[in-house]
């Protein structure tokens, strides 16, 4: 089954919230956890016992880079724990490289068996969308999807994803013409394509800047900054209406803040997908 039609499953099954996994030293501290691999290892367990039941779930690569190896090794520990339990896991490692050297990233990341195995990554598509041509093949044929960063959440990106071609056509609006593209070339028929975008929460404008190549999108929508950047269900409901089916709200520290009681976060979970759906329905 493609990452895409068992993403659409989740989202129907247990509502349109991914749970971010975001262990900032801050929340550490919060959670009165050591700033130590141990308390990374414990923070990580004691998020995905209580978040387990999203949709996805989206552990934050960084803060588990920040600890070398070791940090590595407890997130290949998280993945794995996350697939015992079934859950859907999109790694956010934000990669974006030239086609050879994407061929790493990819191997790291999509095949079954791989100590870092995740149902989807994030990219970051400076390099030109068509560079991860070869990565979209990749992750087609091991049922995995990508998330392609376009309108993100945060103002910074705004002058570079909003600038215009020639050809009057955004930038942002030429990573999701290829996203339809790559859904087109290896998921035509499947249901929801494996190929998402990822367009913030609190961006406004989308369909202005986006244009064609938003109506016309048929991949899953990661939308983070619900939560703590400041969106809401409403804003949701309205920035996303005639997506309703392809989005997937995304929160981390918003979740995260209920912890370090792992029944405490589920509660936030239900809470954050009953809003959702309500405003989605
Ligand atoms: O790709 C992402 O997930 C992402 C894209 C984006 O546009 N904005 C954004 O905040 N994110 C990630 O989503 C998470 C947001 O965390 P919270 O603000 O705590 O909900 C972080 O891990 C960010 O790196």
């Amino acid at each position: 089954m493609s990452f895409g039609v068992k993403l659409q499953d989740a989202m129907r099954l247990k509502g349109r919230v991914c749970a971010g996994i975001d262990p900032h030293a801050s929340l550490l501290a919060e959670w009165g956890l050591p700033d130590s691999v141990e308390g990374l290892r414990e923070f990580s367990q004691r998020a995905l016992e209580g978040l387990a039941g999203a949709a996805a779930i989206k552990p934050q690569s960084a803060f588990y880079e920040r600890f070398g190896s070791a940090g590595w090794a407890v997130l290949e520990e998280l993945l794995r724990d996350a697939r015992s339990a079934g859950v859907l896991m999109i790694l956010d490692v934000k990669r974006g490289d030239i086609g050879s050297t994407m061929a790493g990233y990819g191997a790291a990341f999509l095949p079954e068996g791989a100590p870092l195995e995740a149902d989807a990554i994030t990219i970051a598509p400076y390099m030109g969308a068509s560079a991860y041509d070869a990565t979209a093949a990749l992750a087609a044929q091991h049922g995995k999807g990508l998330f392609t960063l376009a309108l993100t959440s945060n103002p910074e990106g705004k002058v570079l994803q909003r600038s215009v071609s020639a050809d009057g056509t955004a930038v942002s609006a030429q990573v999701m013409e290829w996203t339809n593209q790559v859904n087109d070339l290896h998921c035509a028929g499947a249901g929801l394509g494996s190929f998402g975008v990822v367009l913030g929460s609190t961006v406004d404008d989308m369909t202005k800047v986006l244009g064609s190549a938003f109506s016309a999108f048929n991949g899953p929508i990661l939308a983070p900054g619900f939560g703590a950047q400041g969106a809401d269900a409403e804003d949701i409901r309205r920035r996303f209406a005639g997506h309703e089916h392809q989005v997937l709200a995304s929160s981390s520290r918003g979740l995260l803040k209920a912890g370090p009681n792992p029944a405490a976060m589920q509660e936030a979970l239900v809470k954050a997908v009953e809003e959702v759906e309500s405003a989605l329905a």
